[in-house]
């Protein structure tokens, strides 16, 4: 694999970015290492007073072993993109500064005041382009986040006893996505339990309601994007589409006809539901209890991974009690959790292929936050007069 230095920065084309990276794709000279791939690139904060660690330990990205050894083992690889490893090469720091004031004009204004590339680094991910091309690409980042206490399917665990008796009438009827939406003000139809639902009508209604949410916010949701032949397009665009799927005259309804059937044949919802829920048992109230009883220990690796996935794997459906003992079982279990609830899928049409995208590991240290985000999202929804009612199935 020939370094990144040897393609130029100007060949790669901003497409768009998340909490911690910044993906770009090829539009240099034909290059067979290169054709058909997006760059995923890292970010730093600004605020990061560290400018001087030059990153160079294989652990400064751990998703491709994380992927290989881990992730395959619950998703068919047929549903991941494909990763390696590449250096950025002599003067790494000079190309990815090129790089970086390239795409800055392309960023939206709350990412710029945040992060930016982080220049330090000298390794960066490949992965297989999955917007490029002809077609359309919809991107859906696939919070399911359920109130699984009161689904039927949860008689192995009584799962309702972690939780406390203030947060048990709300956590058990409206879900974490929909809680979250009231605190963040974002007022829309849209429930992932519909889309989870694998009814053809509560699927429809869903995809409804994120492109009308998307057409509202002028395309600046974070759970829902549109791709046309590679470029990430604004709801203003969206005449563009018409008469590359179908005859149908209306662009929503052209994508939500072709989206439905890949969304309610192909496994991988379903698959990112069971995960969610099975591998979080014990919701993070009770996990934060438990956490008091002994140490939560540090960043798991992949051998204890692996070593986690023997053990779910053996019995999903059933995880170990929960004490002291098990604390290192739960902790993995809720880790994992997190990154199949922060997770994306992109479906392709017309081929048909829906991706799993976003699967990094997340950090030990966010339990605290997500603790404290639990208790500040179910606090403001308490003093809600009409809740909403989430519908499991
Ligand atoms: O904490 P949350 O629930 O707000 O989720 C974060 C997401 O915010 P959202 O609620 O989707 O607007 C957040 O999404 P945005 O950056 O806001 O698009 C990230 O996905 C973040 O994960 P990471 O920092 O990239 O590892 C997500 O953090 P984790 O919860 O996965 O740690
Ligand atoms: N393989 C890919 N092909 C095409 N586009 C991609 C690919 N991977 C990611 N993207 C695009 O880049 C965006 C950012 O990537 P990703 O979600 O992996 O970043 P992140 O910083 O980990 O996100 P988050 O903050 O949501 O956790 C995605 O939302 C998607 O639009």
């Amino acid at each position: 694999m020939p370094p990144l230095v040897d393609t130029l920065p100007a060949d790669w084309v901003y497409i768009c970015e998340g909490g911690a990276t910044i993906v770009l794709s090829y539009h240099g000279p034909s290059n067979p290492f290169f054709d058909g791939t997006v760059l995923r690139l890292r970010k730093r904060a600004l605020d990061d007073t560290d400018t001087d660690t030059v990153h160079d330990s294989e652990q400064e990205d751990p998703i491709i072993e994380f992927q290989e050894k881990c992730l395959e083992r619950l998703i068919s690889p047929t549903h991941l993109p494909r990763m390696k490893r590449v250096l950025v090469g002599a003067d790494s720091e000079k190309w990815l500064q090129a790089l970086a004031v390239q795409c800055e004009p392309l960023r939206p204004l709350e990412r710029r005041q945040k992060d930016e590339i982080d220049r330090k680094r000298l390794k960066a991910v490949l992965a297989t382009d999955l917007v490029g091309g002809e077609g359309i690409t919809v991107e859906i980042k696939a919070r399911c986040r359920a109130c699984f206490y009161s689904s039927p399917k949860w008689g192995f665990l009584p799962s309702p006893i972690y939780l406390s008796n203030a947060t048990r009438p709300i956590k058990t009827q409206t879900c974490r996505f929909c809680m979250h939406s009231h605190l963040k003000a974002l007022s829309s139809s849209y429930c992932p339990l519909d889309l989870f639902s694998g009814d053809e009508s509560r699927t429809k209604k869903a995809l409804n309601s994120l492109w009308d949410a998307w057409a509202d916010r002028h395309g600046t949701v974070n759970n829902f994007r549109v791709f046309v032949n590679g470029k990430n397009i604004s709801p203003t665009e969206q005449q563009c589409i018409v008469g590359l799927l179908s005859d149908i005259a209306d662009p929503k309804e052209a994508v939500i006809s072709a989206l439905l059937p890949v969304l309610l044949d192909a496994p991988v919802l379903h698959t990112i539901s069971r995960l969610q829920r099975t591998l979080d048992a014990l919701d993070i109230e009770g996990l934060a209890r438990l956490c008091g009883l002994a140490p939560i220990g540090t960043q798991p690796t992949i051998a204890e991974w692996t070593d986690f996935l023997d053990a779910y794997l053996a019995s999903p459906t059933t995880p170990p009690p929960a004490d002291a003992t098990h604390l290192r079982y739960h902790v993995l279990a809720y880790l994992l959790s997190a990154t199949f609830k922060d997770c994306s899928v992109l479906v392709r049409v017309p081929n048909g292929t829906a991706t799993v995208i976003d699967l990094d590991p997340k950090s030990v240290d966010r339990l605290r936050k997500w603790e404290q985000l639990d208790r500040e999202i179910v606090t403001a929804y308490a003093a809600v007069p009409n809740r909403k009612i989430c519908v499991d199935s």
